[in-house]
């Protein structure tokens, strides 16, 4: 397919029209493109997101590859990596070239599969990082997301490990000491409630820890969802250093608070748990600064029976694709730079996605782009949404910002707001 994309707005530059020919951007239209009218609408590189749970093998109950697709193709992204922990784990180049190919057939997104760093996510033994990297999946970012690599010899082994091949160390920054029977943020809000705190503290003393690690090693750490003040403050001294550290934080901890747990609605219950208006403050800060380097929507879904309970045992986890975008512009507004660096580009150069996050104004740029029309106001409806789950957290609330086209190396995967196929 050709398309001609009529009068967008490239980043929120002046209105232009964009050739996509074979799947790449082309200096002029293709004589049979189809024409698609853009009046309005900004185009951005493809969002890409390195922190995803596909919930495939094991969960399908929860979300499939195939569920997971159409929620990123919809929420305007064209790459995703797929978390480990799955049932089995993705701990073998087996499952993770299972859930490469699983991508590949729904074909909505290039799905990028997260290895394990330790066999069964146990924290006890190294995973067989070096034949996930050499399989057909090419696995260049570690992690036990849902679980801190705690052991310090082992987080240092595994960072040795991966530099050979530039791989990445994905970290879930929770000292599980100091988070035993944790509900939620440990503050005012949870001396209130009665729940069992989460201490900022358990977080920072592992990103602590693990920046002195790679410091060490010289190999690269990424920190996972990132949700404290003090985190920020840790980070922004390991990168002054010239650490190879790089850190994610999600839409919902640049918006929610840990006041919402108040209602002890479980939707509201996640890992690491909403915070305080502070470090929200903290985190919007440290994303504008570059002291945090992408956003990442950590979608969790999760069953109704697991999340429609009461909230100590509710599981902890929120939707993310298919707001993420739409959570930024209202927390930012219209900074479409920004949006498609920590986005796009930064993630796509974290993840090593060569064709994600290109520069769409150059021909011969990989098609991979997301049409947004930044007037339109949506009311979020879980019901209406492409994942299989309904635990998003911005049920009834309006936001800004729609994706109205989304393309795949120059195929849509999106069209007026729907999946293509
Ligand atoms: N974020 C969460 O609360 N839950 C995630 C695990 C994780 O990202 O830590 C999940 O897999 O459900
Ligand atoms: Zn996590």
């Amino acid at each position: 397919m050709a398309y001609l994309i009529k009068g967008v707005s490239i980043l929120g530059a002046a209105p232009t029209d964009l050739a996509v020919t074979d799947g790449l951007i082309a200096a002029e239209p293709a004589k049979n493109a189809e024409v698609i009218d853009a009046a309005g609408l900004v185009a951005l590189p493809g969002l890409v997101d390195v922190h995803t749970h596909l919930r495939e093998p094991g969960r399908e109950d929860a979300e499939t590859v195939q569920t997971g697709s159409r929620a990123a193709a919809l929420g305007g992204y064209t790459a995703v990596c797929a978390m480990a922990n799955t049932s089995p784990v993705a701990d073998t180049a087996g499952v993770v070239e299972q859930v490469w190919r699983l991508g590949r057939e729904a074909g909505l997104v290039d799905v990028q599969p997260i290895g394990a760093v330790t066999i069964g996510l146990a924290g006890k033994q190294l995973a067989e990082l070096g034949a996930m990297a050499t399989s057909a999946a090419g696995v260049r970012i570690f992690s036990d997301d849902g679980f801190c690599v705690a052991d310090p010899r082992l987080m240092r082994r595994a960072l040795e490990y991966v530099k050979a091949f530039d791989g990445v160390i994905a970290q879930h920054a929770e000292e599980p000491r100091l988070t035993e029977g944790a509900q939620m943020h440990e503050g005012e809000v949870s001396t209130r409630l009665g729940l069992t705190g989460w201490p900022a503290v358990a977080e920072e003393a592992i990103i602590a820890r693990d920046v002195l690690l790679a410091e060490h090693v010289g190999s690269r750490l990424h920190v996972c969802h990132v949700s404290t003040a003090g985190s920020v403050e840790v980070l922004r001294q390991a990168k002054a250093r010239g650490v190879r550290v790089t850190a994610e934080v999600t839409p919902h901890h640049l918006l929610l608070t840990d006041e919402l747990a108040a209602g002890y609605d479980p939707v509201f219950k996640v890992n690491p748990p909403l915070r305080t208006a502070g470090d929200v403050a903290a985190l919007r800060q440290a994303l504008l600064d570059g002291v945090i380097d992408v956003v990442a929507t950590d979608h969790a879904p999760h069953a109704v029976q697991d999340k429609e309970c009461e909230w100590s045992y509710a599981r902890p986890g929120m939707l993310g694709l298919e707001t993420a975008l739409p959570i930024m512009l209202s927390v930012f507004g219209e900074k479409w730079d920004l949006i498609a660096d920590r986005m796009s580009v930064a993630p796509a150069r974290i993840a090593r996605l060569d064709g994600h996050g290109g520069d769409l104004t150059k021909a011969g740029t990989p098609a991979n782009l997301t049409l947004v029309d930044p007037s339109a106001r949506w009311v979020v409806d879980p019901g209406a949404l492409a994942s299989r789950s309904r635990n998003t957290p911005y049920a009834g609330m309006t936001l800004p910002g729609r994706i109205v086209a989304t393309f795949l190396r120059g195929e849509a995967t999106v069209l007026d707001g729907k999946v293509v196929k």
